[in-house]
């Protein structure tokens, strides 16, 4: 008998095939296996959008095939006041928030967590994330998935090693393909299931339309970098920096038929304003601030730090210098100008492979 025999793991069964291998390899690593599936978005009665109900009988059916039990929780509250206000509010601030970051932080790794060690008896909880984590001298780290492709550290940078501690991420040191083929060969129904885009538990719904419901629009100015009037907008909520397309307006008569990116939002006066050609210097910043920090460790850099960062998923890991100017602000400045630096979005720190944690960007600098 393995010592994993003794542990009970609950594993976040999403009815994709990340977490449906998840719960298989656990099996076989010995483990007592139960699953949980969660609904954290309450649908009108006359949303044409009802993906979670797939997704469930998904699940169910995965929990079947492999003879396990899944359990089912309902944290639609908790991701309502969590999540989707602070999702709204920095909208409603001019900023791009990412709401698959504070639901890793307020449901996956709290809700969900306390409940599966408190209402279920879990030593462990598991996830299909694409990370590893790794013990070093009695400390947890978070690393990177071994799949560049599909490296999701970026989205779990706030937790702390107490949650690294309690956490499996049996796919993590697994590549896509084989994760695929092992579903196959295991002949479960998610092998070729597509994978999960969207706000998470949300989904692939109509931004625009989706957004209008909660925030009403208020149309303003295009302005250019050169203050000219070039059009209007709909709303500064449906724009993000660095933005190409969708600002209706075309080249002009001495800019050419270059198009246009949104370089920064005028809140007070509901101006969005844009510049001619990606390579405009307006696009571009030599560094950052960020607040609201999470440090893996707890403890984060003590002065200055020598790192890399990633200011959006799957960009490329950016040569810096971390400077921490008080507790919970930090300065950033890249080795090279970068494009499109938003404010709302998070700044993901790491040393090599290891996620050093992160903040939410409060400033681009020029
Ligand atoms: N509704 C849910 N109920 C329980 N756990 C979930 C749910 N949604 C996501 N998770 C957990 O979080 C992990 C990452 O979720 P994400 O939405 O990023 O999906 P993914 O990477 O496409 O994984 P999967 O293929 O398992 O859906 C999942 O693998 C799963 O363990």
């Amino acid at each position: 008998m393995s010592e994993n025999s003794s542990k009970k793991v609950i594993v976040g069964m999403s009815g994709g095939v990340d977490s449906s291998v998840s719960a298989y390899l656990l099996i076989q690593q010995g483990y007592q296996v139960e699953g949980l599936f969660m609904k954290n978005w309450e649908e009108d009665d006359n949303d044409e959008y009802c993906a979670a109900a797939e997704d469930l009988k998904d699940a169910q059916q995965v929990c079947d095939t492999l003879g396990i039990k899944l359990h089912k929780v309902n944290f639609a509250a908790e991701y309502w006041d969590n999540v989707f206000e602070y999702f709204l509010a920095e909208y409603k601030a001019g900023r791009t928030p990412n709401p698959d970051i504070m639901c890793n932080k307020e449901i996956k790794f709290k809700a969900f967590l306390e409940f599966a060690a408190e209402a279920l008896g879990a030593d462990y909880i598991a996830t299909g994330h694409y990370v590893q984590r790794r013990e070093v001298d009695g400390h947890w780290q978070l690393l990177r998935g071994l799949d560049t492709n599909k490296d999701q550290s970026y989205f779990l940078y706030t937790i702390g090693e107490q949650h690294v501690a309690q956490t499996l991420f049996p796919v993590g040191h697994l590549e896509k393909p084989a994760v695929r083929a092992i579903a196959e060969q295991q002949g479960l129904i998610t092998h070729n299931k597509k994978d999960s885009t969207g706000i998470c538990f949300i989904g692939e719904r109509k931004f625009k339309d989706f957004l209008q419901k909660y925030l009403p629009a208020q149309p303003g100015d295009i302005i250019t970098v050169d203050g000219e009037k070039i059009g209007r907008h709909e709303g500064l909520m449906y724009h993000t920096l660095g933005q190409r397309k969708g600002l209706g307006i075309g080249g002009t008569k001495d800019g050419g038929e270059d198009p246009w990116y949104v370089v920064s939002k005028d809140l007070i006066n509901n101006q969005l304003i844009v510049a001619q050609g990606h390579d405009h210097p307006s696009l571009l910043s030599r560094g950052l601030t960020a607040t609201q920090l999470h440090w893996v460790d707890r403890q984060g850099p003590a002065d200055t730090l020598r790192c890399t960062v990633k200011t959006r998923y799957r960009q490329q890991d950016i040569p810096c210098t971390l400077r921490r100017l008080s507790n919970d602000h930090i300065e950033v400045m890249f080795d090279e100008p970068q494009k499109a630096v938003t404010p709302g979005q998070s700044a993901v720190f790491y040393l090599n492979e290891v996620c050093l944690g992160g903040g939410i960007i409060d400033e681009a600098l020029q």
